[in-house]
């Protein structure tokens, strides 16, 4: 088990983690989740003892990492896959991690047909592409057959069916009951492959929960609602009525309204009593992508000027900030999500459930293609540059930082500075 106490790390004037506490637990995948800058890579190299903290402490089965007996046969990490020699051939820098470890060779074999790279073990890695980096870093991870297994953003680069594989790959690892932390900013990807999640923004803890709570605590059940296009004083009729009965009525791009609070009968009694015609009255229930958003969305660092999640939130006064969320209560100026409460909402059941994909052994990298029943890829994921990722087994050798600093102030506002400035 993975425990943090309070876990603070400043840089100078920044605080890159705040006051973190919680626990990654064996046999189960735990996803770490958080915008660009949040604080995930901080947390991982401080579990691993690459970065010391400001305050509080975190531990690996009891122990901080530095005082772990042969730490590389207990814990593996990939934190930044560019992190190995290019003029290397795969195998030998699998190798040389291996003997400094006291693995034997044998096992190098065994993982390089894991991660399905020995066809090109005597290749340089300087050739690989960002994916096949990926599969050499998974491989490095799993070199001692650790217990506890740290990964920072696995399925950086990887094509559809890399990622089918990395999902299969940490549940078979999290089923034979090993501890399984998995970064990611998609949401979407960890629904399919973590058990329990942990959300940070800005260094802080958003939620620590299983993915079935966050779904049926942050999952929002709306209506949507159209009256007739050609009398607009209709549907400014009916927001009255909605809005004095308790409902929470926003606009969407359409016309339509889109309606919380309220069951979907009710909203049909409240415009029959105003006279209101309606032309559409239908169930939705906000995605775990749109969930997630609404937690994290005051607590991202880097933002493009043309905002995709503008139709997710109340509109702010010229040059306001969205508020921090508050752990537990979502976003403040979000739609609000129902209470968690099951059976609150008469209309549409939770979707996006976890579980979609089937587990399969994790010898299999040759997984079949498409992903079956994955959910729409995350609009973001698209505007993120590829993110240098490397892998090395913590005991290989002190690692550099896995994220370069970003500018001391946040390039929010500034339209000519790419969404992740870093
Ligand atoms: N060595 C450092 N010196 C100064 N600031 C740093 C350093 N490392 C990280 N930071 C800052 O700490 C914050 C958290 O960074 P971190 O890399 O941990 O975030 P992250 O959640 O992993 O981000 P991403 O998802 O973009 O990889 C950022 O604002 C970053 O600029």
């Amino acid at each position: 088990m993975i425990e943090a106490v309070g876990l603070t790390k400043r840089y100078g004037d920044k605080t890159a983690v705040h006051n973190l506490s919680f626990q990654v637990r064996p046999g189960a995948v735990t996803g770490f989740l958080g915008p660009n800058g949040s604080g995930k890579s901080t947390t991982m190299r401080m579990i691993l003892g690459l970065d010391n903290p400001s305050a509080g402490y975190v531990t690996i089965g009891g122990h901080p990492y530095r005082k772990l007996p042969n730490a590389p046969r207990q814990v593996g990490a990939l934190l930044d896959a560019k992190a190995v020699h290019g003029g290397r051939a795969a195998r030998n820098h699998l190798l040389s991690l291996a003997q400094l470890s006291g693995i034997p060779a044998r096992r190098v074999d065994e993982v390089l047909g894991v991660v399905g790279l020995q066809d090109v073990a005597k290749r340089r890695s300087k050739g690989f592409s960002l994916g096949m980096g990926q599969r050499l870093g998974i491989a490095a991870a799993l070199l001692g057959d650790p217990q506890v297994l740290l990964f920072d953003e696995p399925v950086n680069g990887l094509d559809p069916e890399g990622i089918h594989w990395v999902r299969n790959l940490m549940k078979a690892l999290a089923a034979e009951g090993r501890t399984v932390f998995v970064s990611s900013h998609l949401m979407s990807e960890m629904a399919l492959t973590a058990d329990h999640l942990i959300v940070i923004g800005r260094g802080q803890l958003l939620s620590d929960m299983s993915v079935t709570d966050f779904i049926s605590a942050n999952s929002a059940d709306f209506a949507r609602v159209r009256t007739p296009d050609t009398e607009p004083q209709l549907r400014e009729k009916l927001t009255s009525a909605l809005t004095e009965a308790g409902g929470h009525v926003l606009p969407e791009q359409d016309g339509a309204l889109r309606v919380t609070g309220l069951a979907l009968p009710r909203i049909s009694d409240l415009a029959h009593a105003s006279d209101v015609r309606l032309w559409e009255l239908s169930p939705h229930q906000a995605s775990l992508e749109e969930a997630y958003m609404r937690m994290t969305q005051g607590a991202v660092d880097y933002r493009s000027t043309a905002d995709q999640k503008a139709g997710l939130q109340q509109p702010l006064p010229p040059g306001a900030q969205p508020p921090m969320p508050v752990p537990g209560q979502g976003q403040p100026g979000w739609y609000a999500p129902p209470p968690p409460q099951q059976g609150s909402q008469p209309f549409a059941a939770p979707q996006g459930a976890p579980g979609g994909a089937p587990a399969g052994p994790y010898g299999a990298p040759s997984a079949p293609g498409p992903v079956p029943g994955a959910p729409p890829a995350n609009p973001y994921a698209a505007q993120q540059a590829p993110q240098a990722a490397q892998a090395q087994p913590p005991a290989a050798a002190p690692a550099p930082p896995a994220a370069a600093p970003a500018p001391a102030s946040a390039p929010a506002a500034d339209p000519t500075k790419p969404e992740d400035a870093r």
